[in-house]
Formats: structure tokens, sequence, C-alpha cells
């Protein structure tokens, strides 16, 4: 039996419904926990173009110095805090470019108490509202040369606002055209190392004599993005993510021969006589270990460049119609000044109003909160936020609402 709402906020701007609602001065907003109001809005200082939170402990009876949150809320946008337990207040506010950002904030109650001189709060974790991201990344791997390579900036020339590249760490030296932050990250051996024992990483291999991974960051980025990850990684790579929590589409991708393969990487002229010799030895084993390891869900061989690609659109559901393009792009939200928030369990529902006539852009709007791992700051990214047509689609699992 599902509880009753925590709050239902009926009019905004009537003040704290049920003690623990929104109170809509312009663009600020409120949420009581316990003894201490949170006061989120605008910095009082003109000069900073920042959103502050402010704590008032009643015990004390002090006001605790504003803690600076980021950009100022959009004017004319909404903001909204919805207390989610004792020391964690969700903001949802308008982000200051063209998507919502959702804030998710950790309040440091030991502050309040002790009056210390330090911040009061911190952000432990942020998010875009973006919706359209329901889409299983896809893990890309092959031998080198085949044409991961080129067949993913292919997908990302065509489909920019889809899909979004995983970028690895490397210790490898980069090559003339490769960007930092852009192709890889570069970096030493000795700091990756350390930043995999912090547990950085969702995978790393040994990998022709270098260390590569995919940092939790790297994915989180594009997820946060709205837009579908591409990871182009080697077998070792791909096993590893198989056997982790991320449900992703597994791609393997063959050369005609290993003789073309060969030509390629020669042609392509990056690597080093002695490098070319190294990664055909490996293509023997990585060839048998994607064909029969079980890891790849779809095996495409690359010998007709455009054929590959054409295949490799199909798979990924995008048979060149209008719909399909339509159902992966994200979507933003919207928030208006007059939307209502709804609590329930793990459930926070906007409810942003009516339609505007011709808009594409759904206006009841879940946040699943239990999809946040909590964590260090900057690591707990991944509020599931989707749109639904009804308030009892979005509840729905709970039996009963009252
Ligand atoms: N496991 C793993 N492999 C990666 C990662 N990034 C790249 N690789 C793989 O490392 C191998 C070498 O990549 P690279 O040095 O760019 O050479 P290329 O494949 O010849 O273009 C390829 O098989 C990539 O798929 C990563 O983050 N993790
Ligand atoms: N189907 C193909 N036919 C001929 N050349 C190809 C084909 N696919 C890719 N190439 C070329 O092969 C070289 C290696 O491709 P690349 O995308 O760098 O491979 P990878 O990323 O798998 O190492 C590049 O010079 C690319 O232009």
């Amino acid at each position: 039996m599902g509880e009753a709402p925590a709050f239902i906020v009926d009019d905004p701007q009537s003040g704290f419904a049920n003690g623990l609602g929104l109170k809509f001065k312009g663009c600020e907003t409120a949420a009581i926990i316990g003894d201490r109001k949170y006061v989120i809005g605008p910095a009082n200082d003109e000069s900073t173009l920042a959103t502050e939170v402010q704590i008032f402990d009643e015990i004390s009876g002090n006001w605790v110095m504003p803690t600076v949150l980021g950009t100022k809320p959009k004017p004319g946008k909404g903001l909204s805090a919805v207390p989610l337990n004792e020391d964690r207040i969700l903001i949802i506010k308008k982000g200051s470019t063209s998507d919502d950002c959702i804030w998710f904030l950790e309040v440091d109650t030991e502050y309040v108490r002790n009056q210390k001189k330090s911040l009061g709060t911190e952000v432990v974790a942020w998010s875009k509202g973006v919706l359209g991201n329901s889409e299983k990344p896809v893990v890309i791997s092959g031998p080198s040369g085949v044409g991961k390579g080129t067949l993913i900036t292919m997908l990302m020339k065509e489909f920019p606002s889809m899909f979004g590249f995983s970028v690895s760490h490397t210790t490898r030296a980069s090559r003339n055209m490769e960007k930092d932050g852009v192709h890889y990250h570069f970096t030493d051996r000795s700091v990756m190392e350390n930043e995999i024992k912090d547990g950085k990483f969702l995978e790393f291999a040994n990998v022709h004599g270098n260390l590569y991974g995919t940092s939790v960051e790297a994915v989180e980025v594009v997820a946060d993005s709205g837009k579908r990850c591409i990871l182009d990684i080697d077998v070792q790579g791909a096993r590893s993510v198989r056997a982790s929590s991320l449900e992703a589409i597994f791609i393997f991708i063959c050369p005609p021969s290993m003789m073309e393969l060969e030509n390629r990487l020669r042609s392509r002229g990056t690597e080093t006589e002695e490098q070319i010799q190294k990664r055909l030895r490996n293509a023997k084993a990585e060839m048998e270990q994607g064909k029969s390891s079980g890891i790849f869900d779809y095996i495409l061989y690359n010998d007709n460049l455009e054929q590959c690609y054409e295949g490799l659109k199909k798979l990924l559901g995008l048979d060149g119609s209008a719909a399909a393009t339509q159902k992966t792009s994200p979507q933003g939200i919207d928030l208006p000044l007059d939307h209502l928030v709804t609590k329930i369990e793990n459930k926070i529902l906007i409810n942003c109003g009516v339609a505007e006539l011709g808009k594409a852009a759904k206006n009841l709007i879940v946040l699943d909160v239990s999809s946040l791992n909590g964590g260090a700051p900057g690591r707990t990214r991944g509020l599931n936020v989707y749109a639904v047509d009804s308030f009892s689609d979005a509840f729905a699992g709970f039996n009963q609402l009252s």
C-alpha cells in the first residue's frame, strides 16, 4: 500500500503548504526541515549573478552566511525546493543555458548547529533535466584500424543532438590531430592508477602497452546532456562493462580480412612500424574474443564503409524516418513560475501547466529520486527524469493515492 503524498502544493503563491512546501516571491523559494528554514533565491548582492541558499536556525535565531549555488534563476522561470530527508534538499531551477538544471543539495546540518565559519550547504549532485535519454549506451569494439572511429564520427556528425562520445583516459601519446579532452583525456600512468584506486573508473584495460579507461564522469557527462553515450573501448573493457551495472548495446566491428586491416592501419599513418606490428598481433586475439566471447550483441563487417554505416544505423533503430529521429532527440524541460510540485515516496512530479499550442514538450515531469546514488561531490549525478501523460501514470505501482 502506498503512502499519502508527502505534500501537495495546490497554490504555490500561498506559502508553505503542509509545512514542507514552496514559496514563490518572484524567483525565491524555501523549504523547512525541522527547526531550519532554507531560503533559496537570487543573491541580495546584485553584482553577483548567483543563486544563494540562506539558512535560518530557529533555535539560535540566527541566519547563516549565504552559500552560492550557481547562476541566478532565469527571470520569469520557476524555482522549487523539495526536502528529501533530514539533510537533503532537491532544488529545481531553470538553468542559465537552454537546459533546465536540477540541483540536488546536501545540507551540512553540523554547520548550522555549531555556527562554524564555513559554508552551510554543499552541492553533492546535480543533474540536467533533459528528456529523451532512456536509450541504452552503445559500446563499440574491434581491432585497431577496423574503422570504429570513422563510424562513430559519421554517426555523431549525422545525429549531433542524439549521441555523445564518452571521452576515455589514456596514457598513450596524442596523435597529431587529437585534442585533449575531445578525443581522449591524455594523462600520466601514475595519476590514472591513483584515480582507478579511488574508484573513478567504470572500466580500464592495458591495450597495446598503454592504459585506457572510461571514467564514471565521462559517461555521466553525456547522460547529463541528454544524449546517448557511445563508448569506443577494447574487448577487455567491453567485458568489464558487460559485468557492470551499465546496461548497454555491444557491437563488435570486424575487418573483411587481416590484410585489409593492415592496409588501413598503414594508410592511416598514425603509428610507427613497431606499433603497427603490435596492433596486428593483438588484432588476432581480439577477433577471436569478439566473435566467440558472448559479450557482443551484434557483429558488423566493415568492408564497404557506407554499407557498414547503414547496418550500424539499423541496429540503433535509426532507419532514417523522422519518427525515429524524433523519438530519441532530447528535449529540455520548461519550468514556468506557476508549476506545481508533488512528492510521493521516491518520486517527485512537476506539473508545468498547460502545453503551449504546437509545443512538443511534455508538461508532467517525473524525477525518480531513488536513482540518485549518493557519494562524493560531483559523483552523484544520475537523477532519472522522464515525462508522463497523467498523474496516475507517474505513480503507477503505488496501490493507493490519497
Ligand atoms: N578498455 C578500454 N579501451 C579503450 C578505451 N578507449 C579506447 N580504447 C581502446 O584502445 C584501443 C586503442 O585505441 P587507440 O589508441 O585510439 O588506437 P586505434 O584503435 O588504433 O585508433 C582501441 O581498441 C580502443 O577501442 C577505454 O576507455 N577503455
Ligand atoms: N570500410 C572502409 N574501407 C576503407 N578504409 C576504411 C574503412 N573504414 C575505415 N577506413 C579507414 O581505415 C583507417 C582506420 O580507421 P579508424 O576509424 O581510425 O579505425 P579504428 O578507430 O578502429 O582504429 C582510417 O584511415 C579510415 O579512413
